[in-house]
């Protein structure tokens, strides 16, 4: 195992500490949040935790339900106590980029519907400022190479996910783009101008989300409060 899945291990275990018996819990996608998912898995399996988990992918959902977690769909719950997510760069406001494992519609509609939001990270993915991450945006296919154009003329580096020659597809069949902004000096401006352009479902600005976030350092895990 490499030192950063170590650390992403430490927070992954640390994280399940705070889940409370009998509560419904948004489970994120990504490989912080796998090891947080086994490690909840145990839980259940070795003390009888009684949750209802609410995955942010069809992976998390799959990994979760080998393990004898139940989880629900989002409209199938009244409410979700806690969400456990990882995430790509989080700055010194607690503001952060998601989106790097292409899950961010799903993760960004389970985290607004959550009482609360924790999320996982490696001590690498703290920053001062958000940008060098590049920030992800699901589109619509239909207009999508329009919908390019236009992100290009703004002078905002875009670049359609690709793998295997092919576009990465999300969950709900939609594509990725990634901007290569490099530093965002004012995320909630840039957040507002993706929000009003055609075509883009979701960003991966977080803004204003988090509650607490769970850091993993060479000497331990370290809880800071967001808000
Ligand atoms: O936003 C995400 C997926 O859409 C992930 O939480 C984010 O990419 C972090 O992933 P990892 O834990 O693998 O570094």
């Amino acid at each position: 195992m490499t030192h950063q899945d170590e650390l992403k291990k430490l927070v992954g275990e640390e994280a399940v500490k705070f889940i409370e018996n009998n509560t419904v819990v948004g489970l994120g996608t990504g490989s912080t949040v796998k090891f947080m998912v086994d490690a909840l898995g145990k839980r259940v399996k070795d003390e009888g935790l009684s949750i209802i988990g609410v995955p942010t992918s069809e992976r998390t959902k799959q990994q979760a339900n080998s393990l004898g977690i139940i989880t629900k769909g989002i409209d199938e719950v009244d409410h979700i106590d806690l969400t456990i997510d990882g995430a790509d760069q989080i700055d010194k406001n607690f503001q952060g980029i998601k989106g790097g494992g292409g899950a961010h519609l799903w993760e960004k509609i389970v985290a607004i519907n959550s009482d609360k939001n924790m999320w996982i990270v490696d001590e690498s993915k703290m920053a001062d400022h958000l940008g060098s991450f590049p920030l992800p945006l699901e589109v619509i296919p239909y207009g999508s190479q329009q919908l390019f154009k236009r992100l290009k003329d703004k002078g905002y580096s875009p670049e359609f996910r690709i793998k295997d020659g092919h576009h990465v597809k999300t969950d709900s069949d939609n594509d990725i783009i990634d901007l290569h902004l490099h530093e965002i000096d004012h995320p909630q401006e840039i957040a507002n101008t993706l929000d009003h352009m055609t075509g883009i479902v979701e960003h991966g600005l977080f803004l204003d989300i988090v509650n607490t976030v769970i850091v993993g350092h060479e000497d331990g895990p370290e809880v800071l409060h967001a808000r």
